[in-house]
């Protein structure tokens, strides 16, 4: 499934840290954590998604849920948190 192998390239790029990676970009250290960096564009892009939304932009809503998701498994693999173990959760919770 793509969602599982965007989330190993973005371990992969969290550990061997490459030039011109986004995520690597994302999580390096300068004036402001990663951690800080990632939560910060995940309130972002759930702004951008809610306006959307609002805006009742289909195309958008899509995009800007794909951009949700992106930075929230960057959140996971950043606090080392497997796609799996949110699988499973989904899973406990199923009706
Ligand atoms: N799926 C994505 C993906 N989705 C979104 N993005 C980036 O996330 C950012 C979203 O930011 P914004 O919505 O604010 O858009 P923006 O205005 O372009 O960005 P800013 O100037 O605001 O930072 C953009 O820069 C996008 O390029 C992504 N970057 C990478 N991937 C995947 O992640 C993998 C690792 O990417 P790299 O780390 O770049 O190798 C790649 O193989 C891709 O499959």
């Amino acid at each position: 499934m793509i969602l599982n192998e965007v989330f190993e390239t973005i371990k992969k790029r969290i550990e061997e840290r490459p030039e011109g990676s986004y995520v690597a970009k994302l999580i390096e250290d300068d004036e402001k954590s990663g951690l800080n960096k990632i939560c910060e564009k995940i309130g972002e892009e759930a702004v951008e998604l809610i306006l959307a939304a609002k805006d009742n932009k289909r195309e958008e809503i899509i995009h800007e849920t794909a951009d949700l998701i992106f930075h929230v498994m960057i959140l996971l693999a950043y606090k080392e948190i497997e796609l799996e173990e949110i699988y499973k959760e989904f899973e406990r919770r199923r009706k």
